[in-house]
């Protein structure tokens, strides 16, 4: 049984600055190039068992340079997910005994672990295998990652102490089960940080689960199962199936024991994934738990209060960090005419055409690579085309893509006078910011017009240093962004701090490393115990 518990108290990861000739960064620039050096076997674990999947074999390379192969995985196969679901039930029993302490222990040990020695070692694979900066991987794949494991302890912690009043004579329990079943994690190709979560954070609540990492993102999945594995989870728990998903989605979603999806990616996905249980609804044991954290066309709006210079590093930041790869990212602004023609637009276009993209895993410097495979250089090369013959659209910065190296598409400002044309409506999750510029009296209207246009609800700004324009926009703006920000860019949430997700559809704002997403894997049982129970069945009334 559960004793009293007191998890460490958690604090958020210091991140590492990996300035020029640091010894963080040579640290980090040694692990880059041994990784780099090595064609690794991305091989599924099923209970505990590494082994290659069934299907065919797919490569997993450096976007930046595309024809450096980092490893190769093969497709899961129906019967590798038959496999993994049967170990994940086998494996359930003994880890949902286990004390809290001891399954929180396995997680904060990773932390630990991810802290020290293995910090570099999914850096670099988050560098080589998705193509982010140096910074832009300390943030995901160990800070954020980190946050996720301490964070969660605590808060799995609060449930377990969240319990009923009992009156006179009577003891009232919550026990704190996990679901019956096993639980489904789907994560994308852009965090580790998300990666590592999403069935980490069910794991801790005493579920056992099928993992499903985006093919493009297996060089750092691999590893971060090998560093729980380093930090004791026990064979089975956590079943790690490489590949596109199709044949494992047949498998397990059509299982008796789907208990929950924990899934990350695209609205489309995770609309047909929860399609696809409406259909089984009828085979399930219980009501799968449908937790999803999807896409989004996340806005900043200024007012013409705003202080041009903030509001001009948080658009570049906001948009063309990690290539414009984050959920979160900045991809339409609204700005007043006065501070538009007062200097930012060129300054904006100017820093844009500035920014270098190129070999992040080479030059520790760079500020950002390539974007993640052909099938997004594609998609963004399409838009980019679409926008150049609009009549509507006049790209300011960028506008050009090359692929000869690797998925190369630069920084691109696009100013477009129609408020309701595609570039303020579709998330193309690369490296453009469509800007709507709006006469300084427009903007209450302006701020309603962006409220409605896009269909997702994710994350969102208002840059103002008028205190009544920033409680009109918070007022306006309240059910456009789950994550809401004032004079500050909408990427980069902390863990603890800014607890992530959004609605409509961008998810079913679960908040990710908050209490709130670890009530999701849990099925409480209440527990009435009469310590003197009645013996006359009649009541007083009757005489
Ligand atoms: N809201 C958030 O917190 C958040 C965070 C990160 C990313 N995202 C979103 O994720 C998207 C980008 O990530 P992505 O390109 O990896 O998304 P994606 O939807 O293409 O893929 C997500 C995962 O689903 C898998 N998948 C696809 N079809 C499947 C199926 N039939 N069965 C099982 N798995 C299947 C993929 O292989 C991958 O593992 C963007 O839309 C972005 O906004 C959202
Ligand atoms: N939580 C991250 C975004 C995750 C999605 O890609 C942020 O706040 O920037």
């Amino acid at each position: 049984m559960d004793a009293l518990l007191s998890v460490p108290k958690p604090h958020n990861e210091p991140v590492r600055s990996y300035a020029p000739g640091s010894a963080e960064r040579k640290s980090l620039a040694r692990r880059v190039a041994e990784l780099a050096a090595d064609q690794l076997d991305l091989t599924l674990t099923v209970g505990g068992e590494q082994r290659p999947g069934g299907g065919a074999p797919f490569d997993v390379v450096q976007p930046h340079r595309r024809h450096h192969v980092l490893g190769v995985a093969r497709q899961s196969t129906h019967a590798d997910a038959q496999a993994a679901v049967a170990a994940a039930k086998a494996a359930a029993p003994g880890w949902r005994a286990l004390p809290y302490a001891e399954r929180a222990a396995v997680f904060l040990r990773a932390a630990e672990l991810l802290a020290g020695g293995w910090r570099d070692t999914l850096n670099a694979a988050t560098i080589l295998g998705q193509s982010k900066s140096a910074q832009q991987a300390e943030i995901d794949s160990a800070c954020e990652l980190i946050d996720f494991l301490r964070f969660n302890a605590k808060f799995g912690e609060q449930i377990l102490a969240e319990q009923p009043e009992s009156s006179t004579g009577v003891w009232n329990r919550f026990d704190h089960r996990p679901l019956e079943g096993f639980v489904y994690a789907v994560t994308p190709f852009n965090f580790t940080a998300i990666a590592g979560n999403l069935p980490a954070a069910p794991a801790l609540m005493g579920n056992t689960v099928v993992w499903k990492p985006a093919p493009t993102q297996q060089f750092a999945a691999h590893f971060t199962m090998r560093l729980f594995e380093a930090a004791g989870l026990p064979p089975g728990v956590i079943n790690m199936l490489p590949g596109d998903g199709i044949a494992v989605s047949e498998v397990v979603l059509a299982d008796p024991d789907l208990a929950g999806i924990h899934f990350t990616g695209s609205t489309t996905v995770f609309r047909h994934l929860w399609q696809q249980v409406g259909a089984n609804i009828e085979r399930f044991r219980a009501y799968p738990r449908l937790v999803g954290e999807t896409g989004g066309k996340d806005f900043v709006v200024a007012h013409p209060s705003a202080d041009a210079d903030a509001l001009h590093t948080a658009l570049i930041r906001g948009a063309f960090e990690y290539q414009g790869q984050k959920c979160s990212a900045a991809s339409r602004a609204y700005v007043p005419r006065s501070i538009w023609d007062g200097g930012l637009r060129d300054r904006l276009a100017a820093t844009a055409d500035g920014i270098g993209y190129g070999d992040v895993a080479a030059d520790l410097s760079t500020f950002g690579g390539a974007v993640i495979d052909a099938k997004a250089f594609a998609k963004h090369a399409g838009a980019l085309d679409r926008i150049k013959n609009s009549g509507s659209c006049t790209v300011l910065a960028g506008g050009t893509a090359d692929d000869a190296e690797g998925w190369f598409v630069r920084p691109t400002v696009v100013e477009c006078t129609d408020a309701t044309h595609e570039v303020f409506t579709t998330e193309y999750f690369g490296p453009i910011l469509s800007v709507f510029v709006y006469d300084d009296p427009a903007f209450e209207d302006t701020m309603r017009q962006a409220e409605a246009v896009a269909p997702y609800a994710l994350t969102g700004s208002i840059f103002a240093t008028d205190r009544s324009a920033i409680d009109r926009a918070a007022e306006v703006l309240r059910f456009a962004a789950g994550n809401f920000y004032v004079n500050d860019k909408p990427t980069g949430a902390v863990v603890g701090q800014q607890p992530f997700g959004g609605a409509r559809g961008s998810g079913t704002n679960d908040k990710a490393g908050s209490i709130l997403n670890l009530l999701r894997w849990v099925s409480p049982r209440t527990i009435k115990e009469t310590f003197e129970p009645a013996v006359d069945y009649r009541y007083p009334h009757m005489g």
